[in-house]
This record gives structure tokens, C-alpha cells and sequence, in this order.
């Protein structure tokens, strides 16, 4: 048997899905959490039954691939649960009554019914079953409560026969349903109110969003680095060090098997994050120098999201969004990015246009470093002082806003103005934070540690057959001319496509000076996608696509790397460097614009 959790975005499907299967999904208080669907199953009355979490859709005619998939997927379901935000009863029951009107069995779930009754909501159940002619059931998913009412229609096969007409009579029917079912209450405006309307407003929004901004980068900071000090550095150098070092005296240091699994000894002894062996860097880098800040960063994504306040992001940026052709929701997709690239292609799903989902997944490949990278460029240009580090995002910064412009200039096409939706600010409920933290971590190691065993294998491999030497005496004059990097930077370029971090830990031994590492650092952004990501944005963009963009890339890591090496000093840019930075600037705005707005669109 197939359950179909349907509704609209944000509703609280994912939530109800997780506890009614006990299967964990990300979910997040903004509108397209979910973009793919996924299946759960559970015991009910000695039978299993698979419960199916769908992407949120506003109607049944789909406007983007997210709900397209929420659609198709109506074919394959028993029973349809309808979830529906109570404190947003009138927009919700659209997508309800089009349910109905398909020959399918449908019950409806009025969640968020804590928040109902919070502000004043009061829904008359009994005349909403009349009207609609189906079960309905009230929930407050986060609480737990009404979880166990919606199983006891598992069963429910009726199907009314409805039409409400055309689309305007739909909405003349809700309008009745909702003038004979619901009653608010008057209430005094909140401070919360408040401060959710000073979020998205200019004027009061940009500084608050600046000071969230810093305050979350200082936290990630100061959680990653106090974490790698006082807690995994101590516990791999207390019980792991004397057991690896056991295993290098037994293997001899210069057998095969030494060099492959506990590396090269630094002045005879195991250095774990230039050693490069599978047991030593290949075990260092995801658990001491990375997790860390993966933690630390995924615990404040989940604040910022379950809050409501990436959406809120979202509205304020929306201007700067525009000029490189998107609106203001691929925020979410970039941010996402600096976590794991992966997920952030997928976010991608959301955006209306080819053309937009083209932008974005460009500018996300290109300028956004996952959190593995940062980590370790934190790492490794942490001790020559702030500035470096600030001015790595500084030039990505500049990369994206650049790249962005030139690709809205020069793609034929539009971008939609999508109205993106706000949701209540809320207050994140410390499990449900705890519980996606979890989530993101056991991904993060299912996805890290295999490949960084794996990366470590092949560099070693590669290095003994003496593949990386012939590579460097081929491409290093290339790349020393250009980047002003050592050949053996080349190994790095080549490992990153399987892992950044792993890439980024190969340039430890090569004693990089600070400007080196910047342009290393920026040219090992830039230069491709790991092969994770890589392979998802084949899958969304289309091969073709994909090829364009690769192009891009690497067009953008030449200019780049070599503006870089050429203007970058001494810890910031020289005068020159930014006299033609702000040249380049100027000189976009007079290139002709192929590209068109969605309003001139309207216009013509
Ligand atoms: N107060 C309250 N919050 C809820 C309830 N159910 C869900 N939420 C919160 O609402 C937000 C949205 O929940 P999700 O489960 O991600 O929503 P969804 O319907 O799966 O959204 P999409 O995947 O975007 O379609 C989350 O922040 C939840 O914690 C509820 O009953 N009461
Ligand atoms: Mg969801």
C-alpha cells in the first residue's frame, strides 16, 4: 500500500513523514526543503505500508521539476495524505480541492495546529469535512501530536466526486469554505511580528543580516577551531598515534606497504597531516582537521533554517540576485553550498528557468568552497594571519558577482520573478536541530571517508608509478607561468576532483608561500567540481549544459589564478590589480545584454 504525503511547501510533510516511518528527512523552515521524493515504510495493523514524502507543490499543473515530480507521482499512490498549513488554510485548500477532483482517495491534515491556536485560528472541522466530503484530521507535527489519527485512515478509500470548474470558481468555493469554517481572533502584534518585519525591510534588514552573517562565521570559528584544539587533535595524538606508530615500525619504513598506508615519515616520525597514508592523512583529514567545522557549520545552518531565517536572506538579496539574472531564493542554494556542494545542486531543482538553474549551478560550482575546503584552507592560511583568509573570499566574492553579470549579459533567455515566501520566523526546536545535525554528519562521513581512502590510494599509487612526476615535468611550466605554483601543485589539481580537502592537504608539504596557497587556494575553487557534485549537475543540467559550464570554469580558473598571481600581494592587491578589477566592472554594463528581463518580457 502507497501513502502520498502532498501538500504545499512548508507545510510540515517531511516532519510528519519522519515520524510516522521513523525515517530521517530534512526539513527546514523554508519552502523547498524536499526535491526529490522519499520512501518510508511502516507497521500498520501487521502489514507494511510505504509511506512516500512528496516534494511541496502549490497545484497540480506544475510550474518547476520539483513539483513535477509531485505530480508523476500521483499515479503511484493508495491514499492521498493532504497536508495543509492551518494557519494558512485559505491558499493551501487549492491544491486540495484539485486533489479531489482526481479519482483518487484523499484524507486532509490540518498541521502546524499548535501555531493555529496560537495565533488566534479557529477552524471548524466538522463543516470543513462537509465541505470537502473526506476525513480531517488537526496535527502539530513537531509536538507529536495527531501523528497516530492520521494511521487510522490508512484505510480510507472513498473517492468523492467533485468539480469545482474553472479556476476562478475554485476560488470562489474557498473563499465560501473559508467564510463558513474559520474565525481569527483579534490580537496584539508581537515582538516577534516585529522583528519579522524589520528582517526583510532594507533599512533595518541589511545590518541585521550582516551582523547574523559575522556572528555565524565567528561561531562556525570558534566551535571548528575549539573542537580541533581540545577534542580531536588531543584524542588522535593520545590513541592513535602510538598505534599507528607500531605499524610503521613493523612495516619498515621503506616497504610498499608503509608507503601506501602510513606514508612518508617528516623527520622520522608520523606527521598526520603531511605523512599522506591511507591510515594516517586519509584518517586525519575527514575526522580531525574537517568534521570539526562541518559540525560546527551544519549546527548553525539548521538554527538559520528552522528559524525561517534563510528565506528572510533570500528577500534582502533579491536585488543583488537579479543582476546576475536569478532572484533572490538561489541564496539558499549557495549557502547550502558552503556546507557540501552536493545538495546545493540539487537545491537548484527549485528555480523556475533553465536558464536560471544554469546561472546558478555555475556560480555555486565556481565560487562557492564546501565546507571540507574551507576547513582547510582555514588550516593552512590561518597562521599567516586573517587577511589572507579574508581576501580568498574576497576574490570568490568578486568571481561569482563577475561571472554572474557576464552570464546574465550574454544567455539568451529569462529569468522568472518568482515571489518567494516567507515564512514565520519560528522558534527551532533543539531536537529537530540535533536530529538534522546527526543527519548531515553521518552523510558527510558516508561521503567523505570512502572517497578520501580512496583519493589517498590513487595519489600514493599514481606517486610510486611515477604517473604525478611525468604529470608536473609535463603541465608544471604551464602552471608556474601562469599560477606562479610549483609543478607539484599539479597532483593537487588532480586529486581535487575527488575531494577538494584531500587536494588542499596535498599542498601542506609543498611549503607554499602565503600567496601561493591564496591563488592555490582560489585556482582549486574554481577550477571544477568534485566528482560528486559533478555528477549531479550532469544529471540536472544535461551533459551539453554541463560541458558549457565546465567551460566556464575552467576559462574562469585561467583569468583568475593568473589575475591573482599577478596582482595579489603581500597580503592584498595592488593598485594596478584593482584599477582593473573596477575597470572590468564598468566595461560589463556596456556590454550588450542578450539575456531579457522577465518584465520586458511581459511588456513585449
Ligand atoms: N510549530 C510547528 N512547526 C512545524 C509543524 N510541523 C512542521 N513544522 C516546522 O515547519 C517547517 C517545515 O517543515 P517541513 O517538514 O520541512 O515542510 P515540508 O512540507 O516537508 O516542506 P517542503 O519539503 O519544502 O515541501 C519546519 O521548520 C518544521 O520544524 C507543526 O506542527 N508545528
Ligand atoms: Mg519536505
Amino acid at each position: 500500500m502507497n501513502i502520498l504525503l502532498m501538500g504545499n511547501p512548508n507545510v510540515g510533510k517531511s516532519v510528519i513523514f519522519s515520524k510516522l516511518t521513523g525515517t530521517n528527512v530534512t526539513a527546514s523552515n523554508y519552502s523547498g526543503t524536499t526535491v526529490e521524493y522519499t520512501e518510508g515504510q511502516r507497521n500498520w495493523r501487521g502489514e507494511m505500508v510505504d509511506v512516500i514524502d512528496v516534494p511541496g507543490t502549490y497545484t497540480l499543473d506544475p510550474t518547476n521539476e520539483a513539483e513535477e515530480v509531485a505530480v508523476d507521482m500521483l499515479d503511484k499512490g493508495d491514499l492521498v495524505v493532504n497536508v495543509l498549513d492551518a494557519t494558512n488554510l485559505e491558499r493551501n485548500l487549492n491544491l486540495t480541492l484539485q486533489l479531489l477532483e482526481r479519482d483518487i482517495p484523499v484524507i486532509v491534515v490540518l498541521n502546524m495546529w499548535d501555531e493555529a491556536e496560537h495565533k488566534g485560528i479557529e477552524i471548524d472541522i466538522e463543516k470543513l469535512e462537509e465541505y470537502l466530503g473526506v476525513p480531517v484530521i488537526t496535527t502539530a507535527a513537531v509536538k507529536n501530536r495527531g501523528i497516530k489519527d492520521i494511521t487510522y485512515h490508512f484505510d480510507y478509500r472513498e473517492v468523492v466526486d467533485s468539480d469545482y470548474g474553472s479556476t476562478e470558481e475554485r476560488w470562489a468555493h474557498i473563499g465560501e469554505i473559508i467564510e463558513n469554517t474559520q474565525h481569527i481572533q483579534d490580537r496584539k502584534h508581537t515582538f516577534l511580528e516585529w522583528f519579522e518585519d524589520a528582517t526583510v525591510k532594507p533599512l533595518t534588514g541589511i545590518p541585521i543580516a550582516i551582523i547574523f552573517m559575522y556572528l555565524s562565521f565567528m561561531i562556525i570559528r570558534f566551535i571548528g577551531e575549539g573542537l580541533i584544539a581540545n577534542v580531536t587533535e588531543p584524542l588522535f595524538e593520545i590513541f592513535y598515534r602510538p598505534v599507528v606508530t607500531q605499524l610503521s615500525q613493523i612495516l619498515g619504513a621503506e616497504t610498499f606497504l608503509h608507503k601506501l598506508l602510513i606514508g612518508n615519515l617528516i623527520s622520522g616520525t608520523i606527521d598526520f597531516g603531511q605523512s599522506f597514508g591511507i591510515l594516517t592523512t586519509g584518517i586525519f583529514i575527514p575526522f580531525a582537521a574537517v568534521l570539526p567545522y562541518i559540525i560546527a557549520f551544519y549546527f548553525m545552518l539548521g538554527l538559520l533554517e528552522d528559524t525561517g531565517y534563510l528565506p528572510r536572506l533570500a528577500t534582502l538579496v533579491d536585488n543583488i540576485m537579479h543582476r546576475v539574472g536569478l532572484h533572490g531564493f538561489s541564496i539558499i542554494p549557495m549557502i547550502l553550498g558552503l556546507g557540501c556542494n552536493v545538495p546545493a545542486a540539487l537545491a537548484v531543482r527549485n528555480l523556475d528557468s533553465k536558464r536560471e538553474k544554469f546561472i546558478a549551478s555555475t556560480l555555486m560550482a565556481i565560487s562557492v568552497p564546501c565546507m571540507a575546503q574551507i576547513a582547510m584552507i582555514f588550516g593552512l592560511l590561518g597562521p599567516y594571519g586573517g587577511q589572507y583568509l579574508l581576501h580568498i573570499f574576497l576574490i570568490l566574492i568578486m568571481v561569482w558577482f563577475t561571472v554572474g553579470l557576464l552570464m546574465d549579459k550574454l544567455m539568451p533567455g529569462f529569468s522568472s520573478d518568482l515571489l518567494l515566501e516567507i515564512p514565520p520566523f519560528r522558534i527551532p526546536s533543539m531536537t529537530t536541530v540535533l536530529k538534522k545535525l546527526w543527519m548531515r554528519i553521518i552523510s558527510f562521513l558516508e561521503e567523505a571517508i570512502p572517497y578520501m581512502l580512496f583519493g589517498v590510494l590513487i595519489a600514493n599509487l599514481l606517486y610510486i608509478l611515477g604517473v604525478f612526476d611525468f604529470l608536473a615535468t609535463t603541465f608544471g611550466p604551464f602552471l608556474n607561468q601562469v599560477f606562479g605554483l610549483p609543478q607539484e601543485v599539479i597532483t593537487a589539481l588532480l586529486i581535487g576532483f575527488l575531494r577538494k580537502d584531500l587536494a588542499m592537504g596535498m599542498l601542506a608539504p609543498l611549503n607554499l608561500t602565503a600567496k601561493q596557497l591564496v591563488v592555490a587556494s582560489t585556482v582549486l575553487t574554481i577550477y571544477f567540481p568534485c566528482v560528486a557534485t559533478f555528477v549531479v549537475l550532469i544529471k540536472e543540467l544535461g551533459i551539453f549544459a554541463m560541458m558549457k559550464s565546465a567551460g566556464i570554469m575552467l576559462l574562469t580558473t585561467l583569468t583568475v589564478g593568473g589575475f591573482v598571481n599577478f596582482a595579489f600581494q603581500g597580503g592584498s592587491f595592488s593598485l594596478l590589480g584593482w584599477i582593473i578589477i573596477v575597470g572590468l566592472l564598468i566595461a560589463i554594463r556596456y556590454i550588450p545584454s542578450f539575456g531579457s528581463d522577465f518584465e520586458e518580457r511581459l511588456e513585449a
